[in-house]
């Protein structure tokens, strides 16, 4: 019989985990569960780049490569990094939501982000600390691309308790 009850975070609790929602962040930003959208002008306009649209165009955008790009978040752009959303602090770097696109911005903006980070906070909290998790060495990890991003062959783990 195990000793240690399997423990599982709330949500008070995981408010505090900074690094947790760092790398979250980071997550999220490398691979967005909405890679892209699309939308239509209600009038004619025209974008800052000089580029004219009417509402017969369709504005296809990609929140995968706006998360990818270096003018925006720098040379190491490509890396898994959570330590570009901490700040000198060790607290939260906010950054505004037109860089962070992962969640949409503006009117149509994500109205579940802080619902979202909290149960991925939970989840992943209540993982990490009851288990060892190894990704299958050899097995192939890739995005598949669709309206949803998810992992081509899913993602082959080896799970152990860590307390017994
Ligand atoms: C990691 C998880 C999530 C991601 C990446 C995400 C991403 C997004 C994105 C990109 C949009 C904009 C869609 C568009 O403009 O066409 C959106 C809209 C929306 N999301 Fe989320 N979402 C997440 C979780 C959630 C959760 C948990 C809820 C509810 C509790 C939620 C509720 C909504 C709603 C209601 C809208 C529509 C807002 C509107 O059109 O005014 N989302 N989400």
């Amino acid at each position: 019989m195990d000793l240690i009850e399997w423990r599982l975070f709330g949500v008070e609790e995981v408010s505090k985990l900074v690094y947790l929602h760092s790398a979250l962040s980071e997550s999220l930003r490398l691979y967005p569960p909405v890679p892209f959208q699309h939308k239509e002008p209600r009038k004619p306009d025209t974008f800052p780049s000089g580029h004219c649209v009417d509402p017969n165009v369709k504005i296809l955008f990609s929140l995968y490569a706006i998360g990818r790009m270096k003018f925006i978040w720098g040379e190491d752009c490509m890396e898994f990094k959570p330590k570009r959303w901490l700040s000198e602090r060790g607290t939260i770097k906010h950054e505004p939501s037109y860089k962070f696109l992962s969640f949409n911005a503006g009117p149509r903006t994500c109205l579940g982000k802080e619902v979202a980070f909290t149960q991925l906070k939970v989840v992943a909290a209540s993982i990490i600390h009851n288990y060892h998790v190894q990704v299958v060495e050899g097995h192939t990890v890739a995005p598949n691309v669709s309206i949803i991003l998810y992992i081509k062959h899913g993602l082959k783990v080896q799970v152990t308790k860590r307390w017994s």
